[in-house]
């Protein structure tokens, strides 16, 4: 069993992927991916609507909640995380969005739209091909659905009732309107960054070494200069770097578990500091999102009816024959942006439209009953939380605090989205269709009455960020300030949480230091 090399990279996740194909196509270096999870061949997670049968599923997921949050009443979220090679692009929605181009301007330390735009572009292989927006010879296949649930038509002719344009290309830099997410997903499968990145080509490189089933305990020091990883079964050398890429929880939690956090955090779980930094793990920051559900007449969308049975029969057909139809959707069709105030300088308010009840992200089966979801979440949070080490060991599940709404400023984004997602799914596009609420079940009104609606129901969509930021624990490069040999390339890394989905983000800021690594920067 290989036990060192040149650069180790600890994580096969979206930015995992895209740093050992990267880094492993100069043929002095050599790589050695260690991933705790799986090698990711269980085929629920390459059929794009099997997405709901993965949270929760061992092979898949770690499978973690948050700390009870006052916010929402005391309630805990689950926090699913992917946990196979892909990271949690192996069991994400498969949304492709990039944020807003100003959000990397904003980052500073050498970050810029302009360069996060040539480099989504370069990542990209889109069913389009190029364009002014896109890219056509990059690993990443993005697709334009053929195919769309008859009940996401009704969302998008909704949304123009409700006043919002119709946009063909969220890409392109006025985004506020409604349309079809595009999706990474080809040929009908889903395109982890695994599948992506980590081609037969790339894995068959003598230079780079996969390690599946290997979770990595903690960073080993040589002074101040990281030297190896401990595993269950022993130690590995990094010859020159470790890249830490295990995700904005795994990521925080392994530098704590190495001596690398707030000192008295640190030593109340009786380990060793090696650097004092109370960043890390602070500055968590998540989407939180209000889901409203309408209940529609039988077979008018998916799920667990028996009008729903000859359409459930037709699907594995459909997706053997031409990879289309009801399997190949993600499900989330629909996206949108909106302004919680018309003198904003871009949304801050994001939705998804299901044409399914997707109540509790799908784990609710609501059997016999059909309907439609519209979530709306709040892109720019200002509330912080934190990840922190629940024990020394390992293996225990880190604690995990969003501090969902510990900010007021972040409930009026909430109000407006829950606002203009209500009048979407009222407009006449659904009358043929709508038979009555199912969440909430009374209309709210009142601003008090929203914030109690958000309060008992709001969810994460699961894009936490932040953990260790550029320019609090990093330098523009990922290199952790005060220390030797050691970064972070993932989630952790953005210093603000990008306007949108987040998979597609981690991977371009994992191009940009892969790049900057492989040109000597
Ligand atoms: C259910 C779900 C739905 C989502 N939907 C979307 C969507 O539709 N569109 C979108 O753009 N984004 C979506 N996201 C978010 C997006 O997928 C993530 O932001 C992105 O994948 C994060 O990439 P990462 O590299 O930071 O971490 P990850 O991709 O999570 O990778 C971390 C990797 O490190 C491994 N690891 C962790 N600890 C260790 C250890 N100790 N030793 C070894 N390996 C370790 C993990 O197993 C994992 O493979 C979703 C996320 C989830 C969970």
């Amino acid at each position: 069993m290989k036990r060192d090399a040149d650069i180790v990279i600890v994580g096969g996740g979206s930015a995992g992927c895209v740093m050992a194909a990267r880094l492993s196509a100069d043929p002095q270096v050599s790589v050695l991916l260690l991933e705790a999870g799986g090698a990711g061949r269980n085929p629920l997670i390459h059929i794009p609507a099997a997405l709901p049968e993965l949270l929760g599923n061992r092979f898949a997921d770690w499978d973690y909640a948050t700390a009870p949050q006052p916010g929402l009443g005391g309630r805990s979220l689950r926090w699913p995380r992917g946990r196979a090679l892909g990271g949690s692009s192996a069991i994400n929605a498969m949304c492709y969005a990039r944020g807003d181009l100003s959000d990397y301007d904003d980052w500073g330390h050498g970050w810029s739209g302009a360069e996060a735009l040539h480099l989504f572009k370069a990542s990209e292989c889109h069913s389009d091909g190029v364009s002014q927006w896109h890219g056509e010879d990059g690993p990443l296949h993005v697709t334009r659905p053929d195919w769309e649930h008859p009940a996401t038509t009704r969302f998008l002719a909704a949304g123009a009732q409700a006043g919002h344009a119709r946009v063909a290309d969220f890409a392109a830099p006025d985004r506020a309107g409604v349309g079809r997410f595009d999706t990474t997903t080809h040929r009908g499968l889903r395109c982890s960054a695994a599948r992506a990145f980590l081609t037969p080509p790339v894995r068959a490189r003598p230079n780079l070494t996969i390690r599946t089933g290997a979770q990595v305990e903690k960073v080993l020091f040589d002074g101040t200069r990281a030297a190896g990883l401990q595993l269950a079964d022993g130690t590995v050398t990094a010859r020159r770097e470790v890249i830490l890429c295990a995700g904005a929880v795994n990521s925080p939690q392994i530098l704590m578990l190495s001596g690398v956090g707030p000192a008295d955090h640190l030593r109340g779980h009786g380990l060793s500091v090696v650097l004092d930094q109370p960043e890390i793990g602070a500055n968590l920051q998540d989407h939180l999102d209000i889901c409203l559900m309408m209940r529609t007449r039988g077979g008018s969308a998916i799920g667990y009816a028996p009008g729903l049975i000859p359409a459930a029969l037709r699907a594995p057909f459909d997706w053997l024959r031409r990879r289309s139809g009801l399997l190949a959707s993600n499900l989330a069709e629909g996206n949108g942006f909106a302004r919680s105030d018309p003198n904003l300088p871009k949304p801050d308010i994001q939705f998804h439209f299901l044409p399914a009840l997707g109540e509790n992200h799908g784990s609710t089966r609501n059997w016999g009953r059909t309907g439609v979801s519209l979530h709306a979440c709040n892109l720019y949070p200002r509330s912080r939380g934190t990840i922190r080490l629940a024990s020394a060991d390992p293996r225990a599940k880190p604690v995990i605090d969003p501090g969902y709404l510990t900010d007021a400023r972040d409930l009026g984004p909430m109000i407006a989205g829950g606002r203009m997602a209500l009048e979407i799914l009222e407009a006449p596009a659904f009358d043929p269709i709508r038979t009555g609420w199912h969440q909430p079940r009374e209309r709210p009104e009142s601003d008090a009455d929203w914030e109690r609606f958000i309060c008992a129901r709001a969810e994460s969509i699961y894009h936490p960020v932040g953990t260790a930021a550029i320019g609090r624990v990093t330098d523009g490069e990922g290199r952790v300030t005060g220390l030797d040999g050691l970064r972070v390339v993932d989630a952790s890394l953005m210093p603000t949480i990008v306007g949108g989905n987040t998979n597609a983000p981690v991977i371009m800021m994992a191009e940009r230091i892969a790049r900057r690594m492989t040109a000597g920067a």
